[in-house]
């Protein structure tokens, strides 16, 4: 069946920002670009942590631009992570399928249409993006982030063996039931958050696809990944070995 006609799937798509506003307009733009070229039925949801930048104020001009019922702002106070801005995101959620993704371009619209593809093939209840398997890859980031990055992954890979190739990676498709409950079981809320949600959801049951992605580094702002979090993430597949 062609996309579009008769089709009732709606795409929610959870962006996390936190000084973005540069970043947030050309997002939207392929966003839009994108599900429209697919004729897919599709919102986006901001979750802005009172970002200094002014990203809230860029955020409100592109409802007027694309509507209201597109584009939702839903902001918090301050800055209190990303596991708990796609909890607060997912209330707001109208759409059966969420995407979680970064609004700094390392995550590409384009590869959405494959993860929705991939979707039907099998109705999977998650497809995750891999930057590790296939034509995936990482670009743009330093040997040290990229060790990081792979010695994460080999580490849960190895302690918890969920067979999932990208575990730490955040550009995912969800059926939104399963979200919920995945997401409400999920204890962790800094870069360990994608990981336990992935082994969590494996041990649930819930069936997963991959589609390889290109993760290119931010174009504007910093990362905000330090030596706190490599321990804290150590820390947390420790704790989910003893657990799942
Ligand atoms: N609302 C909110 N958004 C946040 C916060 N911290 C970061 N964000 C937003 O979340 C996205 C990812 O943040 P980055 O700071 O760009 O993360 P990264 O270091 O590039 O890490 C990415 O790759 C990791 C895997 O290598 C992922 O684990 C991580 O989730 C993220 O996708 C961006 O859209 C950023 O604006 C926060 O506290 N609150
Ligand atoms: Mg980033």
């Amino acid at each position: 069946m062609a996309a579009g006609e008769g089709n009732k799937d709606k795409y929610s798509v959870l962006l996390p920002t936190y000084n973005e506003r540069r970043n947030l307009p050309v997002i939207t733009w392929l966003l839009n670009a994108t599900f429209t070229q697919e004729n897919l039925d599709w919102e986006l949801i901001i979750v802005d942590d009172g970002s200094p930048d002014g990203t809230q104020e860029v955020a409100q001009q592109l409802i007027k631009v694309y509507g209201s019922s597109r584009i939702l702002l839903k902001p918090r106070a301050g800055k209190l992570g990303l596991g708990t801005a796609y909890v607060h995101g997912l209330q707001f959620a109208t759409g059966n399928f969420v995407i979680i993704m970064d609004a700094d371009f390392s995550h590409h619209p384009k590869f959405i249409a494959d993860m929705i593809r991939v979707q039907k093939e099998k109705n999977y209840d998650i497809v995750t993006g891999t930057r590790y398997r296939g034509d995936g890859g990482v670009y743009g980031w330093d040997l040290k982030r990229k060790l990081v990055s792979r010695g994460a992954n080999l580490f849960a890979d190895t302690v918890l063996r969920p067979g999932v190739s990208d575990l730490t990676g955040s550009f995912r498709l969800y059926k939104k039931e399963v979200l919920q409950k995945v997401i409400r079981s999920t204890e962790s809320k800094g870069y360990t958050f994608q990981m336990e949600m992935m082994v969590r959801a494996k041990a649930m049951g819930c069936t997963v696809a991959e589609v390889p992605i290109s993760f290119v580094d931010r174009l504007y702002g910093e990362s905000k990944l330090g030596g706190d979090e490599i321990v804290e993430y150590a820390k947390g597949v420790l704790s989910l070995w003893m657990k799942v």
